[in-house]
């Protein structure tokens, strides 16, 4: 089973805040959704639920599209936390709501999670805090039992052992191979922990569909000085600079090749060493802009 998603577009205020973005998601699959504050990732994710119409583009479900058949709907489950008209009901009345949409709402699931993470079911939504309330969206998600779970921003207000719980619940759901997950997230190092892949968004468009693994073998992260202060062209032409502190400089090379390390070395660096990388540093990497540098500078 997979979710694909085809050329999609969406114009908000004259801006392509989606341009033309496509990918295909399997059931077993964890994925991360990352990107720059205002980059689209909850748009992407509201359009894909269809809480916004697509200018452009489709998407299909093993090859059924989503718009023709509504009943598909069922398929996917996206609680949006900004999503506040059910604030004055209890936590069991809103799971009532799901049951009537997800026919294979799973509400002994739903109780034990409530129960194992201390919410009552009795519980109005606008007593919970920050972090319950978001524990509860996740808790909703799963509950409902749709292969196709949208998180955004599923970490934000959670203390850290609820955030390694509800990381492990995410992994075992994965697991089951009947549940494919997408996760808009800005803590990129608890991401790395769980995701397959990731999905980089910049100005509306997805410009890199990291699988972490190949990422991981081919790119590779080097500090390198060098005797004087002028960076060699090399650098700038075939990879991200990430730092630059005196001589010693930190790039980001995605593709790293055998002829790569050959033409760094005709730089004569007069030291270099490989320095692990991470999602952070792609997202550095990648997204970092002029004005950024002078502000870290
Ligand atoms: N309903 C709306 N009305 C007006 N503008 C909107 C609306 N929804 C999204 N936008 C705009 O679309 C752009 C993308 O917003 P979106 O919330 O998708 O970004 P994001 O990547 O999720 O950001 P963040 O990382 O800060 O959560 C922003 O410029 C935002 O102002």
């Amino acid at each position: 089973m997979s979710l694909k998603v085809n050329g999609l577009c969406k114009q908000i205020n004259q801006e392509q805040t989606l341009d033309q973005i496509s990918f295909e998601v399997q059931l077993g699959q964890i994925v991360g959704v990352i990107g720059r504050n205002g980059v689209g990732k909850t748009t992407l994710f509201r359009t894909i639920n269809g809480q916004y119409l697509a200018d452009q583009g489709h998407i299909t479900i093993d090859g059924e599209a989503l718009l023709s058949q509504p009943n598909l709907r069922t398929q996917l489950s996206f609680v949006d936390p900004q999503a506040n008209f059910f604030r004055g009901a209890t936590a069991q009345q809103v799971a009532w709501y799901y049951q009537a949409a997800y026919p294979d709402f799973d509400q002994d699931k739903f109780t034990q999670l409530l129960a194992r993470y201390h919410l009552a079911k009795n519980q109005k939504l606008r007593h919970f805090s920050k972090g319950m309330f978001g524990l509860f969206t996740i808790i909703l998600s799963v509950a409902t039992n749709a292969p196709y779970l949208f998180l955004d921003e599923p970490l934000d207000g959670l203390d850290v052992i609820v955030r390694k719980n509800v990381l492990s619940i995410l992994i075992d759901e994965a697991a089951t191979q009947k549940r494919a997950i997408m996760i808009a997230s800005h803590n990129l190092s608890e991401l790395e922990g769980i995701i397959d892949r990731a999905l980089m968004l910049k100005k509306g468009r997805l410009i890199h569909d990291y699988q972490l693994e190949t990422m991981r073998s081919q790119a590779r992260k080097l500090q390198l000085v060098y005797r004087d202060k002028q960076i060699p062209s090399l650098l700038r032409e075939q990879g991200h600079i990430v730092s630059v502190s005196g001589r010693v400089i930190v790039v980001v090379f995605e593709d790293f090749t055998l002829a790569l390390q050959t033409a760094l070395t005709a730089t004569k660096p007069v030291f270099q060493e490989t320095l692990p990388l991470s999602l952070t540093d792609l997202f550095m990497a990648n997204l970092t802009d002029a004005g950024d540098y002078e502000l870290l500078s």
